[in-house]
C-alpha cells in the first residue's frame, strides 16, 4: 500500500485550524496557565525515562483536538503502518524505508542479525586485543571516513556516549577540505589505527578522495599488504569497495532500504560499536525500538513524536514561524543539532508533493541550536528580546554521568530558568524599555532521566519519527534527497575548468569572474 496522497490544506481540520488560529493568534500562554491549574499535567507526556512538557506552547485542548484530527485526515496511522511493514514508501527511489527493522530484535531479518553478529565479533576482537595491526600491536584508534549520514550519526553518538568508551580514540574525516584529512593524520599512528571507509554508495566524491589520500599516506608509511588489516568498508556497493582495494571479509554490508541519514543503526555505526562496545550499541538499538513501539502503538493524543510533529506543523503552517531551535543542556549532545539538521532538513526541505504538484504551503522547518548554557551567552538575547518567534526544544538530563553535582545543579537550574523566563517575561520599568521581556515565547522541555545508550536511542528515534510525521502531513516524500544532486554536477564542470585551466566551460558570468580571481 503506497502512502496516502492527501493535500493537507484540503482537509476539514486544516480549515478549522485556520479559523481556530484567528482565536489563538494573540493568545497569551500565561493566561492559559491561570485559567487551567492542571495545564502542566494536561500538556505533558511521561514515557519510560522521558517526560515531555509541551504546556508552555500556544495550544489549548481545542488546538490539540484539531491537530489530531488533521493527523487522522491525512491518514497518518496507515502511513506509519506502511513504513513499519516495509512498503516502498520512498516511491521516488522505489525503496522501502526500514531503519526501524535494524533495531527490532523480536522480528529481525536474518541479514540484519548476521550483520550485527559480524559487528559484535569485530568490535570484541578489537577490545580483547586479538585483532592486531600489521606489526602485531592492538588497535587503539578508529578513523571514520564518511560524510553526511555516514558521518553525522556516528560522530554524534560517539560524542554523546563518550562515558561508555572502551578506551578507543575515535576520529572523523568528512570534509573534502584537506585540513580535515591532514590534521587527523597528524594525530594517528598507522600501526594501531583502523580506517573505516563508510559510504552507502561508495561513489561519494569527498569520501573516496579522502579514503585514497589516507590509503596513500598509510602505504607510504607501511606496505601495501598492511592495508588488509587496517582498512574496513561499510557500503551497499561491494564492487566499488573491491575496486578501492578493501577485502570482502573486511566489508560490512548495508541495504538500500536504509536511508543514509537514518543509518547509524546499521554497520554505518561500526565506529560507534568499536568505541562503546557491542553491548552498549545493542542497548541503544533497543532504546530506539522502544520509541518505535511507542510511536506505532500509543494513541496519537499520548504519542510523543506525533505531539511534537503536530505542534511544529501548528507553528510552521499557521503562525508562520520559520525556524525551531534545539538546545540540549548536555555537552555530550553537542553534535545533536548538526545531526538533526540533516535528518530534518534533508528529509522535509522539499516543495513538490506526493502528487507531483508544487505545494502552496510551508514545509521543512529550519532547525538550529547549540548546547546550553553556552547558547545563553551567544544567541539567547534574540530568543528573549528579538522580533522573531522561535519555538525551542530544551533537552534536559536529570542525572549526570560525571558526578560533579555542583555543575549539574547549575546546568539544570539554567535550563529550567530559561524556559520559564521565555514564557513569563518581565514587565517594563519606567524609563527602561530596553529591559522589557515580553515573554510568551513557546518552548518544549524534553526531560530525560539519564543519558544512557538506551535513552539516547529513544531520543534519536523520537526526532526521526517526528520528521516522518511532518512529511506525511505535508504530503511529501521524506526519504529522498534529489535536492543535493544539482550542486554536485555543477561542481564537476567547475572542477574540469580548474583542472584544465579552461574557463570556457563556465556558463555563469559571476562564477567566471570568481573563477578568474581564484586562479590568481
Ligand atoms: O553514504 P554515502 O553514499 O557516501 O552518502 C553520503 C551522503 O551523501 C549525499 O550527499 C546525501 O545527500 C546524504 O544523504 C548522504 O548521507
Amino acid at each position: 500500500m503506497p502512502l496516502p496522497k492527501i493535500d493537507p490544506t484540503s482537509t476539514k481540520a486544516w480549515k478549522a485550524l485556520q479559523t481556530h488560529f484567528n482565536e489563538m493568534r494573540e493568545v497569551d500562554v500565561r493566561d492559559l496557565f491561570a485559567e487551567n491549574p492542571a495545564r502542566a499535567t494536561d500538556f505533558s507526556i511521561s514515557w519510560n525515562d522521558f517526560f515531555v512538557d509541551i504546556s508552555k506552547n500556544r495550544i489549548t485542548p481545542k488546538t490539540r483536538e484539531l491537530l489530531l484530527q488533521l493527523a487522522d485526515e491525512v491518514a497518518l496511522k496507515s502511513a506509519i503502518e506502511a513504513q513499519f511493514q516495509g512498503e516502498k514508501i520512498n516511491e521516488t527511489e522505489d525503496r522501502a524505508v526500514l531503519h526501524t527493522a535494524l533495531r527490532d530484535f523480536s522480528n529481525m531479518k536474518p541479514e540484519v542479525a548476521e550483520g550485527l553478529q559480524k559487528m559484535k565479533a569485530f568490535s570484541e576482537a578489537i577490545h580483547n586485543k586479538t585483532y592486531k595491526g600489521y606489526t602485531g600491536k592492538p588497535i587503539d584508534t578508529v578513523v571514520n571516513i564518511g560524510i553526511g549520514g555516514s558521518h553525522l550519526g556516528p560522530e554524534m553518538v560517539c560524542t554523546a556516549l563518550q562515558d561508555y568508551n572502551k578506551g578507543i580514540n575515535v576520529h572523523f574525516i568528512s570534509n573534502i577540505d584537506g585540513d580535515a584529512v591532514a590534521r587527523t593524520l597528524q594525530q594517528v599512528d598507522p600501526e594501531t589505527t583502523l580506517f573505516i571507509v563508510v559510504s552507502k554508495t561508495f561513489t561519494t566524491q569527498e569520501t573516496l578522495t579522502n579514503a585514497h589520500t589516507v590509503k596513500d599516506w598509510f602505504v607510504d608509511r607501511t606496505n601495501k599488504t598492511a592495508v588488509a588489516q587496517h582498512f574496513i568498508a561499510v557500503s551497499t556497493n561491494p564492487e566499488e569497495v573491491a575496486a578501492f582495494g578493501i577485502l570482502a571479509q573486511n566489508t560490512f554490508a548495508m541495504w538500500d532500504w536504509v536511508g543514509g541519514r537514518f543509518s547509524l543503526w546499521s554497520a554505518v555505526g561500526l565506529s560507534i560499536c568499536c568505541a562503546i562496545g557491542y553491548t552498549n550499541f545493542e542497548t541503544m538499538l533497543k532504546g530506539a525500538h522502544g520509541m518505535d513501539q511507542h510511536f506505532a502503538t500509543a494513541p496519537f493524543s499520548e504519542n510523543i513524536p506525533v505531539a511534537l510533529a503536530m505542534l511544529s506543523i501548528w507553528y510552521n503552517n499557521f503562525y508562520g514561524f520559520e525556524t525551531e531551535a534545539i538546545i540540549p543542556y548536555s555537552e555530550a549532545l553537542n553534535k545533536l543539532v548538526p545531526y538533526l539538521q540533516q535528518a530534518v532538513m534533508e528529509s522535509n526541505g522539499k516543495q513538490i508533493d506526493r502528487n507531483g504538484n508544487l505545494v502552496d504551503y510551508q514545509t521543512g522547518t529550519i532547525v538550529w541550536g547549540a548546547t546550553g548554557t553556552n547558547a545563553q551567552h551567544a544567541f539567547f538575547q534574540l530568543l528573549h528580546q528579538g522580533t522573531k518567534r522561535i519555538p525551542t526544544d530544551f533537552i534536559c538530563v536529570s542525572q549526570s554521568n560525571h558526578g560533579l553535582q555542583e555543575h549539574h545543579d547549575i546546568l539544570v537550574a539554567n535550563c529550567l530558568a530559561q524556559s520559564e523566563a521565555l514564557l513569563e517575561g518581565k514587565p517594563a520599568k519606567s524609563g527602561e524599555p530596553y529591559r522589557t521581556f515580553k515573554g510568551n515565547k513557546p518552548t518544549t522541555t524534553i526531560l530525560i532521566e539519564k543519558l544512557t545508550p538506551k535513552n539516547l536511542g529513544s531520543l534519536i528515534a523520537l526526532y526521526e519519527h517526528k520528521t516522518f510525521v511532518q512529511g506525511v502531513v505535508w504530503n511529501m516524500y521524506s526519504y529522498d534527497q534529489w535536492g543535493v544532486e544539482l550542486g554536485k554536477s555543477v561542481a564537476k564542470t567547475i572542477l574540469q575548468a580548474i583542472r584544465e585551466k579552461d574557463e570556457s566551460v563556465l556558463q555563469n558570468k559571476s562564477t567566471r569572474a570568481i573563477f578568474k580571481k581564484v586562479k590568481k
